[in-house]
């Protein structure tokens, strides 16, 4: 005869005991290392989230002891925040800031939905995301696992790095095991390289990166590409991954193909940095600059999107076979209104796109003498686009003066590039810049407005030189015959400046450039001149080295 079945045993509510003040509310997540749980403390009812980190062993204590040391001393704007740790005897209870959910959620939540997150929520959570690893990054500092259940959205809606087992100093050994050295679809290809046949292998910057560039990819796509259920399907989906047939496949092209390249290419050293990558703008150019609407909308999406998961939650907490209809059309109105929100995004994101290629499209041909109007030439001839300046240069006193001359025309959008040549230079100083157009024309005797707090360019011993009194050596000595051309960015957020002489970039840039500026020049001695080239209306910026300096208007 057969054994009756065992009658299976109820299962136990299981509720966690935490460490006086803290009460235990509810589980949040369960890691690898310890699990997550929100917690009040008494008397005055804030909520937390406590992390839970057993010890049974020397290495597990020590290893915890890492996780508290590297959290509490990395405290950032965008990582989560570090309230408390207290020893018990056989754990590490961790209290932090209670945040809404993790960004897993959110990518969850949107294939369930069968969309992709919007463009403006990528940019948000991944500018956030690369403030937080450029900021250890800085610090020296890896973060080593990143993916997205490590990243949490705060109660104020900002993206945090959120558990820093994985956090390690630059050149630290990394073991190769992928339950203890971050997540195995997030590792770069040389982990997998440098781990075969050793046991570790070096964590990396660059490592931090491919991550990041992995994450980016999922949330524009929708989907994660590096598939596989044991290690060595992962290892072989990261071998094979090859960001340029993705990017064919999924339709993405332009800028953001580059982006994705730079990030997710197999070569770490050519991999843009994280601070390369802050510094560039890069990823706001490319995924839209952020304004006070886009914010606006952003927030209003979350908001939905968030009561839209908590309606299905107590829906499911109810477990009840019959939904009661004012249930459902809740959520369906919840879902238009989120449709709404998403639509509204793209129509404004569409019509700031229209406008900026409107105002690109337009290209000023080759400068010519006849379309051009200077605010008071009597210093100056003007002659087959050359500018010479025509009197003595001498005050009442004696001493030298500079004559300034501006173009009437206002430049208030666009990117305009003004090109010209050391024409001739006798012995005096030469300025070539901008001046706020909402301020005073500078009196004839100054340099371009120099040093009246309304004007910034480069002077002909390569200085560049800003209104806040600041100058700072961009180029060497200009000679005669050179071209120095200026490119001024009035669409970028904020607005830039920069020269290149002889169409090498210089040193420095300079932002914070008023909202309307004209192009001015300063001569200082009779017979020296300049010859104006072009002036153009660019596309877009010319792309320069990541590693400019800026210098404030
Ligand atoms: N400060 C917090 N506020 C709210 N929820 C949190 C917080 N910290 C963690 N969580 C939740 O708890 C879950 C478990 O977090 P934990 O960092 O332990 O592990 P994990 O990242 O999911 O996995 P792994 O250990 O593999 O990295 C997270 O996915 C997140 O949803």
């Amino acid at each position: 005869m057969s054994e009756p079945h065992p009658k299976p045993k109820a299962k136990k509510r299981f509720e966690v005991k935490v460490p006086d003040p803290y009460m235990f509310v509810r589980t949040l997540g369960q890691g690898r290392f310890g699990s997550v749980h929100e917690v009040s403390k008494t008397p005055t009812d804030e909520h937390f989230a406590m992390k839970i980190l057993t010890f049974s062993s020397e290495a597990d204590y020590k290893k915890n002891e890492h996780e508290i040391s590297k959290l509490s001393k990395n405290q950032h704007r965008n990582v989560v925040r570090f309230v408390q740790a207290i020893e018990g005897d056989l754990a590490h209870f961790v209290v932090l800031e209670l945040c809404s959910h993790s960004l897993q959620d959110e990518l969850s939540e949107h294939k369930k939905l069968g969309g992709k997150m919007d463009v403006v929520r990528v940019y948000g959570v991944m500018r956030d995301v690369l403030n937080g690893i450029a900021y250890l990054h800085l610090r020296g500092e890896i973060y080593g696992d990143l993916k997205g259940s490590n990243v949490l959205i705060g109660k104020d809606g900002v993206a945090k790095l959120g558990d820093f087992g994985g956090v390690v100093g630059a050149g630290t050994m990394k073991t190769s095991n992928p339950a203890e050295s971050g997540t195995m679809q997030f590792w770069a290809p040389e982990l997998f390289k440098k781990a075969d046949g050793a046991e570790s292998s070096v964590g990396s910057r660059a490592g931090d990166m491919w991550a990041f560039g992995q994450l980016l990819l999922e949330m524009l796509t929708g989907r994660s590409w590096i598939v596989g259920e044991s290690a060595v399907d992962i290892q072989q989906s990261v071998l094979e991954f090859d960001i340029g047939k993705i990017c064919e496949r999924e339709g993405i092209v332009g800028e953001v193909q580059v982006l994705l390249s730079l990030l997710l290419s197999e070569t770490p050293s050519k991999r843009m940095s994280s601070v390369e990558l802050v510094r560039s703008n890069r990823l706001q150019s490319i995924l839209g600059p952020e304004t006070p609407l886009s914010r606006f909308f952003a927030a209003q999406l979350e908001a939905a999107n968030n009561e839209l998961k908590s309606t299905r939650q107590q829906l499911l907490q109810q477990q009840s076979p019959t939904v009661s209809s004012p249930d459902n059309s809740r959520i369906q109105s919840l879902e238009t209104e989120l449709l709404a929100a998403q639509e509204e995004i793209r129509r404004l994101k569409e019509s700031a796109r229209t406008q900026r290629d409107e105002s690109s499209s337009a290209q000023t041909t080759t400068f010519t003498q006849a379309s051009f109007d200077f605010t008071d030439p009597s210093h100056f001839r003007v002659d087959n686009n050359i500018i010479t300046r025509t009197d003595a240069g001498k005050n009442e006193d004696g001493n030298t003066r500079y004559s300034s001359v501006f173009l009437t025309d206002v430049l208030e959008t666009g990117v305009i590039s003004v090109e010209i040549t050391l024409h001739s230079q006798n012995n005096g100083d030469l300025y070539f810049g901008l001046i706020d157009s909402n301020r005073p024309i500078p009196e004839i005797g100054y340099r371009v407005g120099c040093y009246l707090d309304n004007s910034a360019g480069l002077s002909y011993y390569g200085y560049l030189w800003s209104s806040s009194h600041s100058s700072k050596e961009c180029f060497p000595y200009l000679s005669q015959g050179d071209s120095i051309r200026m490119e001024v960015d009035l669409n970028s957020t904020p607005r830039t400046l920069q020269f290149f002489v002889n169409e090498k970039a210089g040193k420095y840039f300079m932002s914070g450039i008023p909202s309307s500026v004209r192009i001015g020049f300063s001569i200082q001695h009779e017979n020296s001149s300049i010859r104006i080239d072009n002036l153009l209306r660019l596309p877009r910026p010319t792309p320069t080295s990541m590693r400019m300096k800026k210098l404030k208007w």
